[in-house]
């Protein structure tokens, strides 16, 4: 029996054997004293379940950040063997998920939305599915610096249209709201306009993310701690979310195969539109090179097509409601535009350079209520080390993007909706690029240049043809309007409200109408 290769001298084998026992000790006692390390402070927790009682259902960011007053800006929580971190503040955020983000780019096993069919979804990959990092370079590729760009005249025809439809019926403008996020993101994605037989697949990405902020949220915490709860059945008692799970897998089925189904249709009786999937189909036949199969395109164009909806709809409702509470505000802005585009025509994107308020604006519009306040959680793909506190293996890092953007050393008055925060004494931007509301590191949101250009383009065109006031009852008076948002889950937005939306003069409403050929 050959153990061991006797030709090697014994010294040497011995050597060996005492610098793989220095090391494995030398290791060992890291990770020991490692281990002793505390965890960070949080809420007190229970003997043997830990901190089960924490996991909450409404509002965690504002329970989150009422931690961190009392407990500091680095929080943790233990279930049974898993950990939970949770920054709230941006300094840490930057530190962890930023300066290390080799470690904090992975994400935490999330079984419920597994089970509800996101499994396609790069967003919920981990960091070292070969997946992931093909996705992320198809979207860095079809939403970076230069291929953004290349939707403006879809996002400039699309907000056109929304201009039309709050003329035409102001007191709608939730459903047209809506109505342009989706078309915007379905003409992009597949250039399909949004009429009677495709509006379905906006309402079904819509409905597949709100399903997200409700039973959902809750339960995907309750599956990352007690995992073992996938195996309970549906007729059980607790199994209900198998239930909804199930339900949502067929949406989600739906969402990818439907519509690359329509742009194959029209390809195939030689209609080319001119989208994102085109593009990539087209790719995948005379470039065999770049290893693009359908699914690819299916998974990726699907995840593309649902992540953009919700938060830019949030992001345009804030600005609704901030127009209706901050008159002052509004009038500012509506001055910039007068000056530097005038009453002639309507903003386009390349005034952005021109327009400091209206951009600082737009910031202000996200930090005041960032639409998903607690960012997608990452985690931790090794031990670390943070101020002296232990972070092991495998934690869940949630960032609390709501504490941070209210942090009142970075923002002062931070609950007051003040865009000259983000200019200079001289009236230009900040440089400051800190985006909070899109995330960090390796995972920040790859649509963040289109969402940023949406919001700008609807901002700034809203703004140049009407005034947005106070909506009046039956008897004149003024209704008046709460900052009220939804707390129920991964998205925020403004509870539903009431405002009054007038064109600001024939011209105004000259201009609205002349863009009716265009779209
Ligand atoms: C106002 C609009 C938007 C907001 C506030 C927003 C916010 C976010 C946030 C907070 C994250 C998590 C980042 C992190 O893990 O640290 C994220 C990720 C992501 N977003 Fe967005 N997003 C917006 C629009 C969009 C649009 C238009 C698209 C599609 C074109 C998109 C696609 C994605 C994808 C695919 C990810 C996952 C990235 C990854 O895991 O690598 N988002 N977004």
């Amino acid at each position: 029996m050959t153990v061991l290769n006797l030709s090697v001298p014994p010294t040497i084998l011995l050597t060996g054997f005492f610098l793989f026992a220095l090391q494995a000790s030398n290791l060992f006692w890291r990770s020991r004293q490692t281990q002793r390390l505390p965890y960070p402070p949080g809420p007190r927790p229970v003997p043997f379940l830990g901190n089960i009682f924490n996991i909450t259902k409404n509002a965690t960011w504002l329970t989150y950040s009422r931690w961190a007053n009392k407990y500091g800006d680095v929080l943790h929580m233990q279930v049974l063997s898993r950990h939970v971190v949770i920054l709230n503040s941006a300094a840490a955020a930057v530190d962890l998920l930023e300066k290390r983000s080799r470690l904090y780019s992975d994400r935490p096993e999330l079984t419920m939305l597994q089970l509800m069919g996101w499994g396609f979804n790069m967003t919920f990959m981990h960091y070292d599915d070969s997946r992931w990092r093909k996705y992320r370079r198809m979207l860095h590729q079809g939403f970076g610096p230069h291929g953004s760009i290349q939707f403006r005249p879809i996002q400039e025809r699309q907000v056109h249209r929304l201009l039309c439809n709050l003329l035409a019926s102001p007191q709608e403008f939730g459903s047209h709201l809506r109505t342009l996020a989706g078309s915007i993101n379905l003409h992009a994605m597949y250039g399909q306009d949004v009429v009677e037989k495709n509006s379905y697949l906006v309402r079904l990405a819509s409905h597949a993310v709100d399903t997200l902020s409700e039973e959902v949220f809750f339960s995907a915490q309750v599956l990352f701690a007690l995992p073992w709860l996938k195996y309970v059945p549906e007729w059980f008692p607790g199994g209900g979310f198998k239930t909804l799970a199930r339900k949502n897998r067929k949406v989600m089925e739906t969402l990818q195969k439907d519509p690359i189904e329509l742009v194959k249709k029209d390809m195939s009786k030689g209609i080319v539109n001119p989208c994102w999937t085109t593009e990539l189909l087209e790719q995948m036949q005379t470039e065999p090179s770049s290893g693009l199969i359908e699914d690819d395109i299916k998974d990726v164009t699907a995840t593309a097509f649902a992540g953009g909806i919700d938060t830019n709809e949030s992001a345009i409702r804030t600005f609704l409601l901030a127009m209706v509470l901050y008159p002052d505000v509004q009038k500012r802005a509506q001055a910039e535009i007068a000056l530097v585009v005038g009453s002639a025509r309507l903003p386009n994107a390349d005034d952005q350079p021109s327009l400091p308020y209206l951009s600082a604006l737009c910031r202000e519009v996200q930090r005041w209520h960032p639409p998903v306040p607690l960012g997608v959680s990452h985690a931790v793909s090794n031990d670390d080390v943070y101020r002296g506190y232990f972070i092991p293996k495998g934690a869940a890092v949630l960032t609390n993007i709501w504490a941070m953007s209210r942090d009142p050393k970075m923002y002062p008055d931070p609950d007051v909706f003040k865009p000259e925060r983000f200019l200079t004494p001289d009236g230009e931007l900040i440089e400051d690029s800190t985006f909070l509301s899109f995330g960090f590191g390796r995972r920040i949101c790859p649509g963040r240049l289109m969402a940023e250009s949406t919001i700008f383009l609807v901002v700034s065109n809203i703004l140049s043809v009407f005034d947005i006031g106070k909506a009046k009852d039956e008897r004149g008076v003024e209704v008046d309007v709460l900052e009220k948002y939804t707390t129920n889950g991964l998205m925020s937005q403004p509870i539903p409200f009431k405002c009054s939306i007038e064109t600001r003069s024939a011209e105004a409403k000259a201009l609205v109408l002349a863009t009716r050929a265009s779209h």
